[in-house]
């Protein structure tokens, strides 16, 4: 084994501390070396259990420390977080995937310095076959998106467009639009919309339906995909992590992601 990714975590929340506690249980090839939080008493308080505690700095501390940062922050901090990382050659794994639409210089930053963004398939499903049929033709990508009320009060969109679904009684369709329109309504609910149509074909051609179900427990998505080379459909029913917006799988997904860095069999696009 060569020397070991040193990683850097960008945000301490629901995912971020899950992936601080698996990273200190041990991922082979990695080790985590620094983490960023908004409060750093607190911070500091909740890595205290870990084997091997990590200093909690600044954002603007982590590059010259770390391989590779994490960003599981507010989606409006990831220029701050990833662009340091990306001028440097190194690498951001971004999981407010949805920012990287406002933010799409990142992208040249990356290229220009030999940086990478990687953006795991988190709380989504399926999305090696999507690449995999971006090879060929994608004629249509439609998700649709179900979510219990709790996972959406407070979306920007629900509050320019005055819909109050607090008190519905029934499944409510709240949106209907491209993954570009969602992006802005929805911000912290729908990377995974983002994450699809970058894999697939684009925000502007990715169709998304958002709905609001009294009734319902997990965040469920489903996809349906049509191309020259297969016709698919997938779902996902997620079980809401402390971050009720946030899916459980989603730090499992970011685990899996550096796992498979330093992996010597790799299974999956
Ligand atoms: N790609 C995907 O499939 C998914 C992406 N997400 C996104 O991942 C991100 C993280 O999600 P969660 O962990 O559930 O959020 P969270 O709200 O639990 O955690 C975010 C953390 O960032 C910290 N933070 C805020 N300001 C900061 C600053 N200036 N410096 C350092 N840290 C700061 C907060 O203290 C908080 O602990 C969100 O943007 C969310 O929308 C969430 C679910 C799925
Ligand atoms: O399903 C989830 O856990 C979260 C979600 O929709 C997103 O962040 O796009």
């Amino acid at each position: 084994m060569g020397t070991p990714l040193r990683i850097a975590i960008a945000g301490l929340g629901a995912v971020g501390m899950t992936l601080a506690r698996a990273l200190d249980a041990g991922i082979p090839g990695c080790e985590l070396v620094a983490v960023s939080a908004r409060d750093r008493e607190a911070a500091v308080g909740r890595i205290a259990n870990l084997r091997r505690p990590v200093p909690v700095v600044a954002i603007a501390e982590l590059e010259p420390l770390a391989d590779l940062v994490v960003e599981c922050a507010p989606a409006a901090l990831l220029p701050e977080i990833a662009a340091p990382f990306l001028r440097t050659g190194k690498t951001a794994v971004v999981i407010s995937a949805g920012a990287l639409l406002f933010h799409d210089s990142l992208i040249g930053l990356a290229r220009e310095h030999g940086g990478r963004i990687v953006v795991p398939t988190g709380a989504l499903l399926g999305l090696d076959a999507v690449l995999a049929a971006a090879e060929g033709t994608i004629h249509s990508v439609r998700m649709v998106t179900r979510k219990p009320v709790r996972g959406l009060v407070g979306a920007p969109y629900l509050t320019e467009n005055n819909i109050d679904i607090e008190q519905i009684r029934e499944p409510l369709r709240i949106f209907e639009g491209t993954a570009r329109e969602a992006a802005a309504g929805f911000p912290a609910n729908l990377n995974v919309a983002v994450a699809l149509s970058l894999a697939g074909i684009g925000a502007d051609r990715t169709r998304l339906e958002i709905w609001a179900d009294p009734a319902l427990e997990r965040n469920t998505h489903s996809i349906a995909v049509d191309a020259d080379s297969a016709r698919f459909t997938m779902t996902i029913e997620n079980i809401p992590s402390e971050n009720p917006k946030t899916g459980r799988i989603t730090a499992l997904s970011v685990v899996a992601c550096l796992r498979k860095m330093g992996a010597a069999l790799r299974v999956g696009t």
